[in-house]
């Protein structure tokens, strides 16, 4: 056997769709996708028919070769770049209300419960495994401001087998007394857990990057003292990780914001004067955003999770992802558990398009531009790019097996569908039954029973 063929764990045969810009869906037919055993795409070739599919192999065994059907195409891994893993507890419930009247009825209560490491693993289990069945192969999970807990989210994680960035949130101020920590024991166990899991990565040994990192998480700035947003941008440089917060979502919001922290001036700023707006900066909703604190995103290179569904749901408001766009600023998007009602990025896609219609009808986005944020925007938000996303040849292999013709699918497929009319339906009337494999760096996830 050549060391080529030597070197690939899997091949596949088929149909493949993925974004090669944020214009462009590229459909490759009859293609041969080998990945190697790192889980990285080792090569694709184009156009291979049918009777000469096996002389393309290089090599290659059989045995390692998926053979996809006319109804089924692979497609790029999602990416949730906003989601709250404890939050997934009551997920569908409490949307008659408004950000600061939600989080204090709801989302504070649930998350005082995160105190029990055991209930905690409990609900993490099934919010990943939902999330993973929903295609999602990478997402940026808020866990709570327990670090126990959250430690625990990464046990899940790493059993599950997504690509996650996890954050202990951070919470000294404007909160429930079992939900405030001070500013030292919020410090301090933010440190004890990047330590946690960077021991984790370390003992992996690892020649890929690692799937799990840890983010710096300040829940909001309306949570955090002025001195705990300053340590935590010096923890965020010290061990060089992602950061994670809300930003804009609520003009109540904003407004409590502004009579904090009077020396910033605006929102925005007062991330960026405590050195919490980076280019790995990854700020949910962006919905009441001034052009000027956009051009502070852009030039500090941080990335927007539009999380469209939750901004309906606690009647935020709607982002303008067009103007996002035309200005190059680093857009994904989030499913916002709970605000959201789903976990699935086909929800967050649907609703990225209502909400752009309803903005700017004769402007709104368009499916191959929706389909980019849902996959390689999200990429670029966690600056990933170079390693998923899309079917770049040198990428990790993270993927979704899509089967448009599923048993029990809520989809129907008829002899005049084209494989595009296959995909435009998955992507507006399917859900996770036609999500039939996932992997994540070339691995096949075992898509629990839930
Ligand atoms: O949608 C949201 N969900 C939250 O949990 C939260 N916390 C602060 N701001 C928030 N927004």
């Amino acid at each position: 056997m050549s060391s080529f063929a030597s070197s690939i764990s899997k091949v596949f045969y088929g149909t493949f769709i993925h974004s090669i810009s944020i214009k462009e869906i590229e459909f490759i037919s009859n293609g041969l996708l080998f990945v190697d055993t790192h889980g990285r795409i080792a090569k694709i070739v184009r156009n291979v028919p049918n009777d000469q599919f096996r002389g393309a192999l290089d090599g290659v065994v059989e045995s390692k070769v998926v053979i996809l059907n006319e109804d089924q195409f692979v497609i790029p891994g999602f990416v949730d770049t906003h989601i709250h893993a404890p939050q997934y507890a009551y997920c569908g419930n409490g949307h008659d209300v408004t950000l600061l009247d939600w989080l204090d009825t709801l989302a504070f209560p649930h998350e005082a419960k995160f105190k029990d490491a055991s209930y905690a693993r409990r609900i993490y289990t099934k919010a990943v495994a939902r999330s993973l069945r929903n295609g999602t192969t990478s997402a940026c999970w808020f866990a709570t401001i327990h670090l126990d807990a959250t430690k625990e989210l990464v046990k899940v994680i790493e059993e599950q087998g997504q690509r996650a960035y996890v954050g202990k949130v951070n919470m000294n101020q404007n909160s429930p007394d079992v939900l405030r920590e001070t500013m030292q024991s919020s410090v301090a166990d933010t440190r004890a857990f990047i330590q946690y899991v960077r021991a984790i990565d370390d003992a992996l040994g690892l020649d890929t990057k690692p799937l799990v990192t840890p983010i710096i998480t300040p829940r909001f700035a309306i949570s955090c003292t002025s001195d705990l947003l300053t340590e935590l941008g010096k923890l965020a440089a010290e061990f060089d990780i992602p950061i994670q917060s809300h930003l804009c979502e609520n003009l109540n919001e904003i407004e409590f914001t502004k009579s904090l922290f009077p020396n910033s001036i605006d929102y925005t700023s007062v991330y960026a004067d405590h050195e919490l707006l980076t280019h790995r900066s990854i700020m949910a909703h962006c919905v009441h955003m001034k052009d000027e604190e956009l051009q502070l995103m852009k030039a500090r290179r941080a990335g927007i999770s539009h999380c469209a569904s939750s901004n309906f749901n606690i009647k935020s408001g709607m982002a303008n992802v067009r103007k996002m766009l035309d200005m190059d600023l680093k857009v994904g998007l989030g499913t916002d558990v709970a605000g959201g009602f789903s976990s699935s990025i086909l929800d967050a896609f649907r609703a990225a398009r209502t909400c752009s219609i309803a903005k700017s009808p004769d402007d709104s986005l368009l499916i191959p531009e929706l389909f980019y944020l849902a996959t390689m925007g999200g990429a670029r938000v966690m600056e990933l790019e170079d390693t998923i996303g899309n079917f770049e040849v040198g990428k990790e292999f993270d993927a979704i097996l899509v089967n448009t013709a599923a048993k029990h699918s809520p989809m129907d497929v008829f002899e005049h569908d084209t494989i595009w009319t296959k995909f435009e339906k998955y992507l507006f009337v399917g859900d996770d039954r036609n999500n039939e494999k996932v992997y994540v760096q070339g691995k096949e996830v075992r898509l629990p029973d839930i």
